[in-house]
């Protein structure tokens, strides 16, 4: 690959500030920022992560932060990149100072690009979407939409997406990008916003030696052109890899063992005894050494090198305590400075709202497979429903007719959740990646949800209700079934909502899934009356919401069948009786139902903001 293919194409940094919010005079004119970090250290409980660690970071320089696994480069990372937050468990201290200036690394997380180690891009996007996505809304508001296209297509072409911007990103079902694509995709959104500062977890993993080798060459191409400065953790680059580096910073065990250009490596190993042999990649020497030598020797490189650091990149003076104590502040107490406020959401509220409607309805309708099996599964079941409980409705056995609404309705319940539960883990990163990066408000986010939700599981509870209602011959209000169907439908999905925005992953929503639902049937009243459950544990029935969407639908079966003088009109009233069915309560049920969705909604958007806006991991 020449250096011409893998030029970057950005345009400069528009004088607006679109890059980071610092003001030109403080930065320099025509001059990229300077990032810099002094005796940062990191707490976890009584766990010290972090020790004292500085370094500074020019514009125009890619900087690889390498170390064994468990040294601290991702801690290092996100810390710099305002992803990790001081809190109850966790302290951060030290300085982060951007042209000298200090700044709150959470305040101006919004102004720097970080690109996530896992690829967090819907699967049914393409890049070109992606990117226009990223740019309509993080660009500014002034700028017209022919401009923001321009730049999406420039970066396609710089990032070599052109051929495959109108490919689907793809998931393990569906194949669609390539690793490496997918990567410059990610790469690409927060390219668009034209940073000034662009952290990378790991962004050579999963890429083959070319890949990696051309992504690295690419980042170099946008520092050095457009004085931007590129961080990132890396695991064993090649030597062509590690050869691209204008710095390195390899963390052992918390502390920094060097930190300096990358070509001052082999005399700071030689000065401290271990020299870097002829034709060896100099990282694996270094990786070798951190892990067998002891701590102090290995921090002989450190010593080695600061001699030979230009005197603006010495660390601070540690001071007698080490570096420790009055020299070192919270972090968190420094956001007051005009440099960290926090980037807004550039694009106005109607607009965030409009192009989240669309991106989920496009991959809600552009996943076949996942359609298919939503409107599939629920009809083959009502089908089989209909087929083994025909006719009932219109006998004497009422007990019958009880056992094909609860079926129907407990197939409800458990069928809206399970999509939901499936895919809403995976799209968690998503959200949190975008959140943090003012990409929209929480608030346009969970509408979007809802309004594309809401009418799919309305027209599942028509069809649902069309293959039973008649084949079982009910006697109720079909309309008010449809209803009961679809606003139990509603709750689940709300529930399940709430357990993908706490669960990390797919599985561990999948295994919370039984204790959240399965307590719904024994509170339902048909195993056991609420009566009978000791008092301290009813509360539990105004949590589930089986129990009161059966209320309304008995209410619906039996109520007129429970007041006529036959057979059937006592076997309804019993019915209603035994499951303690109130039918002047239904206002009450319905009411119930309704906060349990809005309640569940609400508690997940304060997870999932809360998450955002704490750590970002
Ligand atoms: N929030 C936290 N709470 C407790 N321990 C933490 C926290 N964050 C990081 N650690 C611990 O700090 C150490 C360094 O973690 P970090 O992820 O920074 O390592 P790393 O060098 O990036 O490792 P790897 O290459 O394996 O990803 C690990 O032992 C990790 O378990």
């Amino acid at each position: 690959m020449t250096k011409n293919q893998a030029n970057v194409v950005m345009p400069a940094a528009p004088s607006t500030d679109v890059a980071l919010d610092i003001p030109r005079t403080a930065r320099g004119a025509g001059k990229g920022p300077t990032l810099s970090f002094e005796n940062l250290s990191f707490k976890a409980g009584s766990r010290e992560i972090l020790k004292s660690m500085s370094g500074v970071i020019k514009s125009g320089e890619v900087v690889a932060i390498m170390g064994p696994s468990g040294a601290g480069k991702t801690s290092l990372l996100n810390i710099l990149a305002g992803r990790v937050a001081s809190d109850r468990t966790k302290t951060i201290t030290g300085r982060v100072l951007v042209d000298g200036h200090e700044v709150d690394p959470v305040g101006f997380r919004s102004q720097v690009a970080y690109v996530m180690q896992q690829d967090a891009l819907l699967p049914f996007t393409t890049p070109r979407e992606a990117l226009r996505f990223s740019a309509y809304l993080r660009r500014p508001r002034a700028e017209p939409r022919a401009s923001k296209d321009g730049i999406v297509d420039e970066m396609l072409e710089s990032l070599r997406l052109s051929t495959c911007a109108d490919t689907f990103v793809g998931n393990e079902y569906v194949k669609g990008l390539s690793g490496g694509e997918k990567k410059r995709t990610a790469i690409g959104v927060e390219l668009v916003t034209e940073p000034s500062i662009i952290f990378l977890d790991e962004p050579t993993s999963g890429l083959d030696s070319y890949g990696a080798h051309s992504t690295i060459e690419m980042l170099k191409d946008i520092a050095v052109s457009h004085a931007r400065l590129c961080v990132c953790t890396i695991h064993q680059p090649s030597s062509e890899i590690f050869a691209l580096f204008d710095k390195v910073i390899f963390v052992s065990r918390g502390q920094v063992a060097y930190a300096g250009a990358a070509s001052g490596l082999h005399a700071a190993c030689a000065s401290a005894g271990m020299p870097i042999p002829p034709n060896y990649n100099p990282s694996d020497h270094v990786m070798y050494k951190l892990q067998m030598e002891a701590q102090e020797k290995v921090m002989a490189i450190r010593e080695a090198n600061l001699a030979a650091l230009p005197a603006d990149e010495r660390p601070p003076s540690a001071g007698a305590d080490g570096g420790k104590g009055a020299a070192m502040r919270a972090i968190a107490r420094l956001s007051n400075n005009a440099l960290c406020e926090r980037r807004t959401v550039q694009a106005p509220w109607a607009l965030q709202l409009w192009l989240l409607y669309k991106r989920e309805t496009l991959n809600v309708l552009r996943d076949r497979g996942g359609l298919i099996a939503r409107y599939s599964i629920p009809l083959f079941l009502n089908l089989l429903n209909g087929l083994i409980f025909f006719r009932a409705g219109e006998g004497n056995d009422i007990a019958t007719v009880f056992g094909a609404l609860v079926q129907i309705f407990i197939s409800a319940m458990f069928g809206s959740a399970q999509p939901m539960i499936l895919a809403f883990p995976l799209e968690r990163p998503i959200f949190l990646r975008e959140y943090a990066t003012n990409t929209y408000s929480g608030s346009a986010y969970f509408l979007s949800k809802s309004a594309v939700d809401l009418p799919m599981s309305l027209s599942l509870a028509l069809m649902a209700l069309l293959v039973t209602y008649w084949l079982i011959g009910f006697q109720g209000s079909f309309i008010l079934f449809v209803l009961q169907y679809w606003i139990i439908g509603q709750v689940s999905v709300s529930a399940a909502l709430l357990l993908g925005s706490l669960a990390q992953s797919t599985e561990v929503a999948m295994q919370v899934t039984p204790l959240v639902f399965v307590p719904q049937l024994l509170f339902a009243g048909f195993f056991i009356k609420i009566t009978q459950i000791p008092v301290w544990l009813r509360w539990a029935q105004y949590l589930c919401s089986l129990k009161f969407t059966l209320n309304l639908v008995m209410a619906n079966e039996f109520g007129d069948c429970a007041l006529q003088p036959t057979e059937r009109g006592a076997q309804c009233a019993f019915f209603l009786d035994a499951n303690q069915v109130q039918l002047d309560q239904q206002w009450r049920d319905a009411g119930i139902l309704i906060a349990l969705f809005v309640g569940f909604q609400l508690l997940a958007y304060l997870a999932l903001t809360t998450k955002a806006n704490g750590n970002v991991q």
